[in-house]
């Protein structure tokens, strides 16, 4: 065990801004992120039900089943008029156009929910590395600015 009393040596913390561990931890490099993904998924064909919102003259019962409409076309304006504060809500709002596809498809092998299903699992991989360097980015910010406190 250490000799009490020894400290644990003092870490320098490099002065590199945001440079650690070789990858740039910038916290706004989340939007330019989410806006060319979606850009990705918006030329899939299997987004195309779900590039605006849902003609409730073709499905009247929509909001009898779906209380909170979304759309990839709707979440494309709020993300670029800057009403999303982080990745996680834009992934929210993006999770949300699934979810009420799963909750109002008739069943599951209907062709439209189907479609989700493969543009879900492309989103949730390509969004994971981007919540979680906007999350360490944050941390380094914060450990940043403590320091300096
Ligand atoms: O009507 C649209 N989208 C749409 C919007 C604007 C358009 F110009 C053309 C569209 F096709 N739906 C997508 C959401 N939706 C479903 O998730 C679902 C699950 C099972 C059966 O449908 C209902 C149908």
């Amino acid at each position: 065990s250490d000799t009490p009393g020894t400290s644990t040596g003092h870490r320098q913390r490099a002065q590199s801004s945001s440079k650690k561990r070789g990858v740039a931890l910038d916290v706004n490099a989340w939007r330019g992120q989410c806006r060319e993904l979606l850009r990705r998924m918006l030329e899939s064909a299997d987004s195309e039900p779900f590039r605006q919102p849902v003609d409730l003259f073709a499905y009247p019962d929509y909001r009898d089943i779906i209380d909170t409409p979304m759309d990839l076309g709707t979440v494309s304006e709020t993300l670029a008029v800057g009403n999303y504060e982080n990745p996680v809500e834009f992934a929210k709002d993006v999770r949300l156009i699934f979810s009420n596809s799963k909750a109002y498809t008739p069943n599951k092998k209907s062709r439209i929910y189907s479609m989700t299903l493969s543009l879900s699992a492309f989103f949730e991989t390509q969004v994971l590395p981007i919540i979680s360097d906007f999350k360490s980015a944050l941390r380094n910010q914060r450990r940043s600015r403590q320091h300096l406190s």
